[in-house]
């Protein structure tokens, strides 16, 4: 039997239908659209395209993007002065600083500057904190873009073995977090793991966010395993890739989700709800796409 397509892009326009009708029905109380400020330096590639998704999302919805792109040779100083100034402008109700920065900026530092109830990707310490004790607030948005494929996929969690390849604060780990409050026993395999396939090959589900083009094949998958594949790469020969080898995999799982049109499209989208959240708590609206 064929895998099951996890169709990112397709639950991403579901999701968005509904963002549009929250926003049109708060506009009149609030008296300004969402508004989402997306902060980028210098010109990692693979972030050009998901600064144009996510401006392109906004205006499908209804919210505001503000964009700012600056030199890669800023300083430290300027960059957090341009984020207060971000946490100030009351138009703007979700920041998202584009990862990675140049290697001559202290990330942590900077995440740190952003004030928690604007932070839409989930990363600031407050945040992180959050979810490591359950606690309400903006999730990191690639992996609660996965936890929402999974559950609209009907694949239950409870009790499931699950193994995360990758440890990263953005991906991985809070991947992993969400993973076990689902439920699932995880495990999480990184760059000094020794035996990655024995480790993949025992896992029930399994989500891929290495940044290693085609690193995961059939030897590392069981038949049934669900596989999720949170890595993005532009092929030289054009077009893009993830991690996991798709043609070799997708005969043997029981759901797999492609490379584009799975996780891409669900992280831009749970990056416009956890903006829509905030500026609905701001303007005491009620909460919209409750239960994801
Ligand atoms: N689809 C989407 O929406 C998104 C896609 N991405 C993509 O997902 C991928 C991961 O992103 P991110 O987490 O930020 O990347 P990082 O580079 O920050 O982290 C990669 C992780 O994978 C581990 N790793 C690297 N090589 C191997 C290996 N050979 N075997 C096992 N583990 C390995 C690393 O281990 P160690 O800790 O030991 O170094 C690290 O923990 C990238 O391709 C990125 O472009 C990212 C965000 C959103
Ligand atoms: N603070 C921070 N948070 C991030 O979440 C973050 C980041 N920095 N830096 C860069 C990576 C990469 N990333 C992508 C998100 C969506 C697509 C996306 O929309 N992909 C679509 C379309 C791709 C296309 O057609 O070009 C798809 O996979 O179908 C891609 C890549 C988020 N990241
Ligand atoms: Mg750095």
């Amino acid at each position: 039997m064929a895998a099951q397509r996890l169709d990112g892009r397709l639950l991403a326009a579901q999701l968005e239908t509904s963002m549009a009708a929250a926003i049109a029905a708060g506009l009149a109380k609030a008296g300004r659209p969402p508004g989402l400020a997306v902060l980028r330096v210098g010109d990692d590639p693979a972030s050009a395209v998901y600064v144009a998704n996510k401006e392109k999302a906004c205006a499908r919805i209804g919210a505001k993007s503000f964009g700012s792109h600056l030199p890669a040779n800023i300083s430290q100083a300027a960059l957090e002065l341009e984020l207060h100034e971000l946490n100030k402008n009351p138009a703007v109700d979700g920041i998202l600083v584009q990862l990675p920065v140049p290697a001559s900026i202290n990330d942590r530092a900077l995440l740190q500057v952003l004030d928690p109830n604007k932070d839409a990707d989930g990363l600031h310490p407050l945040n992180l904190g959050r979810l490591l004790r359950g606690e309400v607030g903006p999730r990191s948005c690639t992996p609660a873009g996965v936890m929402a494929l999974l559950k609209q996929a009907k694949l239950p969690l409870e009790g499931m073995r699950a193994v995360v390849v990758g440890r990263s604060i953005l991906v991985g780990q809070p991947m992993a977090l969400m993973l076990q409050q689902a439920n699932a026993t995880v495990t999480i395999a990184h760059s000094r793991s020794l035996n990655l396939e024995g480790i993949c090959r025992d896992a029930e589900l399994l989500v891929v966010a290495a940044g290693k083009p085609g690193l995961i094949g059939a030897n590392h998958v069981s038949p049934g395993a669900v596989v999720v594949d949170v890595g993005i790469h532009r092929r030289p020969e054009g077009g893009l890739c993830g991690d996991v080898r798709f043609a070799e995999v997708e005969p043997l799982a029981r759901a797999i989700t492609p490379v584009p049109g799975g996780v891409g499209p669900m992280t831009v989208t749970m990056l416009l709800l956890n903006t829509l959240r905030m500026w609905a708590q701001r303007h005491a609206l009620a909460e919209p796409c409750q239960g994801l």
